[in-house]
């Protein structure tokens, strides 16, 4: 059977070295991060979503604010709120939370975020900068798989790593930073034999957003096995992962379950990124 990967408790962890970091910020430098989330329309995930963010925000002990924008917003209003949390030097780390409606591009949103404050890391010149191998701030989700995969002693230098799923926010960062540390990665998407290259992967993770997409019997036993997916069962509003946990159990060394697996690590890695924006903030030439 294999050992469950406790993401809430390692988030917690993140949590609480971070906000040792932020004691220290105040006493020494008279520094408070701050996280501007912006958030429009009434989508109740995307609700749950900012309540989440911004309670871990003031829990160590940011200042947060929310500003939240009706779906009727025009792009001009919400490109001048980006632009003015830009401007105002309380903030330092400045989330725009997706999606947004439809008559609203995103890509000019998250283009207009200052790179320095991009606390998602999704602004082209962070992505850019990853695929570089440069410093950046980088996706919360992948780096929070990473920091899982550390936590378990897992080193990916010279295993077989399958990134199911291509998106930009998770797919393609996590294939990135798994080819950083000198991981053989294969990226699946929906035209791939997903069953054959899934049975190669020493460490396998899946961001799809499809239930119970991968089978446990494709399971390479012994592989570590991270679920990014994240699905409401309409049956019991219950949430379900991308892989088939039960019989993945069966064949994995370790996995990640859903809820309590990567969700946690995406929040936790936000604020971590926004602790660090705070501190670059004190050195302007540092980015
Ligand atoms: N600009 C932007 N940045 C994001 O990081 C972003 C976004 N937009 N839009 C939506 C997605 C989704 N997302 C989640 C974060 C934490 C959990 C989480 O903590 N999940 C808990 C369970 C939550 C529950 O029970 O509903 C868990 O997996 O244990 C889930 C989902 C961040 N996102």
């Amino acid at each position: 059977m294999a050992q469950l990967i406790d993401g809430k408790a390692v988030a917690a962890r993140v949590r609480a070295e971070v906000k040792a970091e932020v004691d220290r910020l105040k006493v020494e430098r008279g520094l408070v991060p701050g996280l501007a989330v912006v958030r429009v329309g009434e989508d109740p995930a995307s609700k749950t979503y900012v309540t989440g963010k911004k309670k871990a925000a003031e829990e160590v002990g940011f200042h947060s604010w929310e500003h939240h924008r009706d779906s009727t917003v025009s792009q001009d209003e919400l490109l001048a709120l980006v632009h003015r949390l830009n401007e105002d030097p309380a903030v330092h780390g400045i989330l725009v939370q997706l999606p947004l409606p439809r008559h609203i591009d995103a890509d000019v949103i998250i283009s207009a975020v200052r790179p320095e404050k991009d606390a998602d890391g999704f602004h082209p010149m962070n992505a850019g900068s990853l695929l570089l191998g440069r410093a950046a701030t980088r996706p919360c989700t992948p780096l929070g798989v990473m920091r899982l995969l550390e936590e378990i002693g897992c080193e990916p230098s010279g295993k077989r790593a399958v990134v199911v799923g291509r998106s930009n926010i998770v797919g393609k960062p996590m294939a990135l930073m798994l080819l950083q540390r000198n991981a053989t990665v294969t990226v699946c998407h929906s035209k791939s034999d997903l069953p054959s290259e899934v049975s190669r992967a020493d460490i396998l993770v899946v961001a799809v957003g499809v239930r119970e997409l991968v089978k446990g019997a494709w399971i390479k036993p012994g592989a570590v096995v991270i679920d990014v997916g994240m699905n409401r069962k309409e049956e019991d509003n219950k949430l379900v992962g991308d892989v088939e946990f039960a019989a993945a159990s069966e064949r994995a060394s370790f996995i990640t379950p859903v809820p309590g697996g990567v969700g946690p690590m995406t929040i936790a890695m936000l604020i971590r990124n926004t602790l660090e924006a705070a501190i670059r903030s004190l050195v302007p030439s540092s980015y």
